[in-house]
């Protein structure tokens, strides 16, 4: 059996443009979620995050490559497929804020086909998973983002999900309502469903994923737990350095370099302001020795530093800096 709930296997995405010409915003992707992991999808504005979760939510076709999941490729079997997945987007979507939280879960369990005892249960059920039995009879529109973003989700388990797409699901939530929805999804995926969720709140994802797949510019540029991230990057050891009046970015890797030689393995990341740059590098010695360290500090024009692993944050920058 196939361990795997999602696969994509080289999938590419093309949208056309006004003048005609064809964009890709995604460029063979190959992607695996496990079952009853969480799985949280980051990279910038435009990287090609929603388009992922369109495809994946089977509101938008490939241009090419296979989609399977739950073991079934989605392009031949697209009711077999949505029977068992659904998705719940950030914001204030989906919901008819005028009808009460149960009228909003009467209506869309409707559409599964849900009625009688069995659509009773259910909602009493998800009404009280998401903590909004009490509020239930209350219209929508009196609700806090919250209280909306938990009825979301109990519209999106209304199918008993085996696959459950979160599109910035915690977008404008306040910390408590954030963490609150977590919570749901940590249950949900004790329980066994598995869940894909994008976000821009990289502290989030950290720690609500199991795995974390880092898109950029179409393509996926790192993925697996976060630890296997950082060790990619970074070994054991990661220098934050601020080196002052150095002229250009050259020089500030030399000053390292004199002192590092060949332990000096990336010095990707580098920002600039005025005179002082701020750089990160991996040293690939993973038995740096203090002594060596502090004579280079000394020696060196070197404001502030730092080691330690990298955040979370700081391998985003890596990966998706250019
Ligand atoms: N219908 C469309 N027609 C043309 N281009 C599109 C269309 N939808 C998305 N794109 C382009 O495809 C790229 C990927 O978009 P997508 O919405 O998937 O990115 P994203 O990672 O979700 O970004 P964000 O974080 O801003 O939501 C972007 O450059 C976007 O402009």
């Amino acid at each position: 059996m196939n361990e795997y709930m999602i696969n994509l296997d080289k999938v590419s995405r093309t949208y056309k443009e006004k003048n005609g010409t064809d964009f890709v915003a995604l460029n063979q992707i190959s992607l695996n979620v496990k079952k009853g992991t969480i799985h949280g999808l980051i990279g910038p504005n435009g990287a090609g995050k929603s388009t992922t979760m369109k495809i994946l939510s089977t509101l938008l076709l490939p241009s090419s490559g296979t989609v399977t999941m739950k073991g079934i490729e989605l392009q031949s079997n697209l009711n077999a497929v949505r029977q068992d997945i659904n998705f719940i987007y950030g914001g204030e979507r989906d919901l008819y804020w005028r009808l009460t939280a149960r009228e909003n879960l009467e209506y869309f369990s409707a559409l599964y086909s849900l009625k009688g005892v069995e659509q009773k249960e259910k909602i009493k059920e998800l009404l009280e998973l998401v903590q909004l039995t009490d509020v239930a009879n209350k219209k929508v529109e009196t609700y806090s983002k919250g209280m909306k973003q938990r009825l979301q989700i109990a519209r999106g388990l209304l199918n008993n999900p085996r696959i459950l797409l979160l599109d910035e699901p915690t977008i404008g939530l306040d910390r408590q309502s954030a963490e609150e929805f977590k919570n749901i999804i940590r249950h949900l995926a004790a329980n066994g469903t598995t869940i894909l969720f994008t976000s821009h709140y990289l502290e989030e994802v950290e720690d609500l994923s199991d795995e974390i797949t880092i898109i950029s510019r179409g393509e996926i540029v790192a993925s697996g737990t976060a630890q296997e991230l950082r060790s990619n990057i970074g070994k054991e050891l990661y220098v934050h350095a601020v080196v002052e009046n150095v002229v250009n970015r050259k020089q500030a890797i030399t000053l390292f370099s004199r002192y590092f030689g060949d332990e000096l393995s990336v010095e990707k990341y580098v920002e600039r302001t005025g005179n002082v740059i701020e750089m990160k590098v991996s040293l690939s010695n993973k038995k740096l020795d203090d002594v060596k360290l502090s004579s280079f500090v000394q020696n060196s024009k070197i404001r502030e530093w730092k080691i330690g692993s990298p955040s979370l944050d700081e391998i985003y920058r890596y990966y998706t800096t250019v």
